[in-house]
């Protein structure tokens, strides 16, 4: 079925008939923030399954490069929007994506992909179908789902449980995401080159004209500038529990 893009989960979990509601978490922000490390460990810790939607659209990108269509063609990304199968383990444990059947998730990295990335996104052809895709999943969680992105709580999950939108200097993020650089390819890592790459990236995603990068209305900021990770997600833990107890 190589022309569909598939709502699939893999993570297969039973639930008792008198189990609580499954909980939906929204959680948004610029890049680096630390939107997949918070949202994987708050979901592992609450049995919860976990969707990195960056990682969708990374998909989407890196099936259009392979393909050879110009992803600055917004016309040509538009056509071909529904023709890869794209599947998307929710695991936290074991976060996984395919494209086509082939695991993506080395090659959805690369740098090539990241700097088409902003462009394929801003297609409404493109969101249309990962946006069906992502509700598709989330309403499939059995005992409920953190999902992290750019517009989850704006878009995709407006009616989400708890929604919290990440925040953090760009010195910090770039700091962060430098460490990663460095830890995965070792050498020197130009930290005002990785500020400037995030800055603009976020520029594109919050410009756009279709579910731009947003703070949802009734989201919760959390600036995680002087946090360490654990703090955040004890803090976005709290936060769910609060909700539940409210139900
Ligand atoms: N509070 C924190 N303090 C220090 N480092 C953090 C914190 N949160 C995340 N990190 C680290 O920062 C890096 C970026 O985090 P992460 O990938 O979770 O961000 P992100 O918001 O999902 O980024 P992107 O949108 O670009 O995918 C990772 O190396 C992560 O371990
Ligand atoms: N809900 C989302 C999630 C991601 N994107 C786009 C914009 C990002 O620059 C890109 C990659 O995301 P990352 O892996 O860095 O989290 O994907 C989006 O438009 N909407």
């Amino acid at each position: 079925m190589p022309d569909t893009v598939a709502a699939t989960s893999r993570q297969a979990t039973s639930v008792s008939p008198d189990a609580p509601a499954p909980v939906i978490v929204a959680i948004d922000g610029p890049s680096g923030t630390g939107k997949s490390s918070t949202s994987r460990a708050v979901a592992a810790k609450l049995g919860l399954n976990y969707l990195d939607t960056g990682a969708q659209y990374r998909a989407i990108t890196w099936w259009m490069l392979k393909h050879g269509i110009d992803v600055r063609d917004a016309a040509a990304v538009a056509a071909a929007a529904d023709r890869p199968e794209i599947v998307s383990g929710t695991d936290p444990a074991d976060p996984t994506i395919t494209v086509d059947g082939a695991d993506a998730s080395g090659p959805i990295r690369t740098q090539e992909v990241t700097d088409a990335v902003s462009a394929v996104s801003a297609v409404p052809e493109v969101r249309a179908r990962i946006t069906e895709l992502q509700r598709a999943i989330a309403a499939s969680a059995p005992t409920g789902i953190v999902v992290e992105g750019r517009d989850i709580g704006t878009t995709v999950l407006p009616d989400a449980d708890l929604k919290v939108f990440l925040t953090a200097s760009p010195e910090a993020r770039a700091a962060r995401r430098g460490g990663e650089l460095k830890g995965r390819e070792g050498g020197q890592v130009d930290l005002d080159a990785t500020r400037e790459a995030l800055l603009r990236r976020d520029a594109a995603d919050s410009t756009r004209k279709t579910s731009p990068l947003k703070k949802a209305d009734d989201a919760v900021e959390v600036d995680t500038t002087e946090l360490t990770l654990e703090q955040v997600v004890e803090c976005v833990v709290t936060l769910i529990e609060e909700k539940q107890q409210a139900r």
